[in-house]
């Protein structure tokens, strides 16, 4: 597979600040690369090399050519921050922006891509957050692009419309158009996201699919328990366990383990009020990797633990 983009040794500087130190990266056509990394990371930065919004020092192939050299109708960049005309509605901002390309899709079938049907003749500056952010995602389409920039696409969009675009950037990737995706929102690049690259202090610190870096950075399933029993009881039995206040972690508990687990409480006369599964998650890689973590030491409420949580009551 042909990559759509390409940066060899690439790094950015402001002044005496490095924001970009050195990333070399590769992203084949038709697949969904996520960047994510703490703020100040340098991912605008990098984002803005590879589209050729600012200078670079390395080198950087989009679509096969330096990208200041890239017809602009074939590239989409949704930026973080944007702010088009407010006193248009969906239609003519979409019409507007369509208006600017040759041969550019067609706005009415745009609209309904981000879900504005019934927000299509009202003005920009009365939409909510999350129909602006939607209005935005569907500018950076009308021209049909090859290779889509995506900055916290998502950012303000309520649940059900962030599941309508997360399935859009899906069908996007499934049609031939390659998505790099820069998001906060760490189950959103768990889903979406062929290959991930973390960047911390404009390095990339990790990469590999979300399914790779979880493996290798994610840590293991663990049953958290409720009670005020000791740890004793369970290590005597083979457990890996964590005690904290009110609480047991039992460590490496994979879903076929639980039974067992949950035997082992029974015969060990262990009262629990109640318990948590977790597995590990791209959240877990990204806070081992950039030097936090609210699991490690078992001090975690099962009520802050991440999404794959399920809490069982006795
Ligand atoms: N135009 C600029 N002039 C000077 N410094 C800048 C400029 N843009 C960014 N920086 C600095 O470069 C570093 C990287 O910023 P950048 O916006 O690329 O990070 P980021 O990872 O996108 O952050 P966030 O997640 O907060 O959006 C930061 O220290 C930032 O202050």
């Amino acid at each position: 597979m042909d990559a759509a983009v390409v940066a060899d040794d690439v790094t950015k500087r402001y002044g005496d600040l490095i924001a970009v130190d050195g990333v070399s990266l590769s992203v084949p056509a038709g697949t969904v690369f996520g960047l994510i990394g703490p703020n100040g990371a340098g991912k605008t930065s990098l984002v803005r090399a590879l589209t050729g919004t600012t200078e670079y020092d390395g080198e950087v192939s989009l679509l096969g050519t330096p990208p200041e050299s890239v017809e602009r109708s074939r590239i989409g960049l949704l930026p973080q921050s944007f702010s088009p005309p407010e006193r248009l509605t969906v239609r003519e901002l979409l019409g507007y922006y369509a208006d600017l390309y040759d041969g550019a899709r067609d706005p009415e079938a745009v609209i309904s891509e981000v879900g504005l049907d019934n927000a299509a003749d009202t003005w920009y500056e009365e939409l909510s957050g999350g129909q602006q952010r939607r209005a935005c995602v569907g500018i950076t389409l009308v021209n049909d692009p090859d290779v889509l920039f995506l900055d916290e696409p998502t950012t303000g969009i309520d649940p059900v419309g962030r599941r309508d675009l997360w399935m859009l950037i899906e069908d996007l990737a499934a049609a031939g158009v390659t998505v790099f995706l820069t998001s906060h929102s760490m189950d959103e690049v768990e889903r979406l996201a062929d290959e991930v690259a973390l960047l911390a202090d404009g390095e990339v610190v990790a990469t590999g699919t979300p399914g790779a870096l979880i493996a290798k950075h994610g840590g293991d399933s663990r049953l958290v328990v409720r009670t005020e029993a000791s740890a004793k009881l369970l290590t005597d039995a083979g457990f890996e366990v964590d005690a904290s206040a009110g609480r047991l972690t039992l460590h490496d508990i994979d879903a076929a383990d639980i039974d067992d687990a949950v035997d082992a409480l029974a015969a060990a006369g262990i009262a629990y009020e109640s318990f948590t599964w977790t597995e590990p998650t791209l959240e877990d890689v990204y806070l081992e990797l950039t030097g936090e973590s609210f699991r490690g030491a078992g001090t975690a409420a099962p009520s802050e633990a991440p999404a794959e949580a399920s809490e069982v009551e006795r």
